[in-house]
């Protein structure tokens, strides 16, 4: 009998409960035995001591400790969410795995039931994401935009005191948590694109473990691999040429030659007076071309001046 698969994985109620299925994929789809192994991370520090998030750079913070760990050998497989992991590659780590998506879609969790239409002009309601903060704004209802961080509970509980009248979150960590009885709207994409890769898991491991590379394999959703794909390309492109807040959602549907992509995306100045959004269909087998062409389209659009110069384009 080989040694248990150490799964690593950060503390948090979401993180663990992730990690969890993937653990329970290997014991069913593997037969390997499989233990999570804790791993405090930066993020999880700076979450403790109040240290605003963006002061640490913003990508990838939750995500180095427990590759860290990894190449360290302190364990054999680390979990993820997705969209927290960064475009490019990590040198000596493998994504070898992107199990089938949750439903992707931002929701609200506001008082009294409420949806966003229906809170008054005014209210407040709480993200610390600018992509969030953007489409929000953009929807023109005259909401409050609050900056607020910590896990998903703590969010929720500041609707509950009163301090915002609500909330914006994935859907994906609510479900896993066993919480969507809280939601009191989906929003629906045509309103507000999701993060890339919002609701996907990402399993990786060291790339010299060709055993276990080949063995997590078998954790692949290529349906879910190549909508994420195509949605990472398109942030990977504007990253290169922009830095303002995007949303981006690719889904596979059934299209007159078979399965295809079908990808959205947007591009917000921070106050969201201004978007570039587009849209494309392409083949499943070139996800990151779809995304790429994609970005390409918006920057020639005017995606890249989006942070410049808002005021002055709205005049123009
Ligand atoms: N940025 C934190 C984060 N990273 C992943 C999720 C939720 C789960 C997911 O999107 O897969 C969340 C919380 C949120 O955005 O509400």
């Amino acid at each position: 009998m080989s040694a248990p698969l150490r799964v690593g994985t950060r503390a948090s109620a979401l993180a663990t409960t992730q990690s969890g299925h993937v653990a329970e994929a290997v014991r069913t789809r593997l037969g390997r035995e499989a233990v999570l192994v804790e791993v405090t991370t930066e993020g999880d520090r700076s979450q403790a001591s109040g240290t605003p998030l963006a002061s640490y750079g913003g990508v990838g913070v939750f995500v180095s400790a427990l590759r860290e760990a990894l190449l360290r050998g302190e364990v054999d497989v680390a979990v993820h969410s997705l969209k927290d992991i960064p475009t490019y590659p990590e040198p000596g780590i493998t994504l070898v795995a992107v199990p089938p998506r949750e439903d992707p879609r931002d929701v609200v969790v506001a008082r009294d039931g409420l949806t966003l239409g229906e809170l008054p002009a005014g209210s407040r309601v709480g993200t610390g994401s600018p992509r969030r903060a953007s489409q929000l704004h953009a929807l023109g209802l005259g909401l409050e935009v609050v900056g607020i961080r910590g896990n998903v509970g703590t969010r929720i509980g500041k609707v509950a005191s009163g301090e915002v009248d609500a909330v914006v979150l994935a859907r994906a960590g609510l479900a896993r948590l066993g919480r969507l009885d809280e939601v009191t709207e989906v929003l629906d994409p045509i309103q507000v694109l999701p993060a890339p890769g919002q609701g996907a898991l990402a399993v990786e491991c060291r790339s010299d473990d060709t055993e276990l590379v080949a063995a997590l394999a078998a954790l692949d959703d290529p349906r879910t691999r190549a909508a994420v794909e195509a949605e990472r390309a398109v942030l990977a492109a504007l990253e290169a040429g922009c830095s303002a807040p995007l949303g981006a959602l690719a889904e596979v549907a059934e299209g007159e030659d078979g399965e295809e992509l079908w990808v959205r995306a947007v591009a917000l100045s921070e106050d969201g007076a201004l978007s570039v959004r587009a849209s494309t269909t392409g083949p499943t087998g070139d996800a990151s071309g779809v995304g790429t062409r994609l970005a390409r389209e918006m920057l020639a659009d005017g995606a890249a001046d989006l942070m410049d110069a808002p005021v002055r384009k709205l005049q123009a």
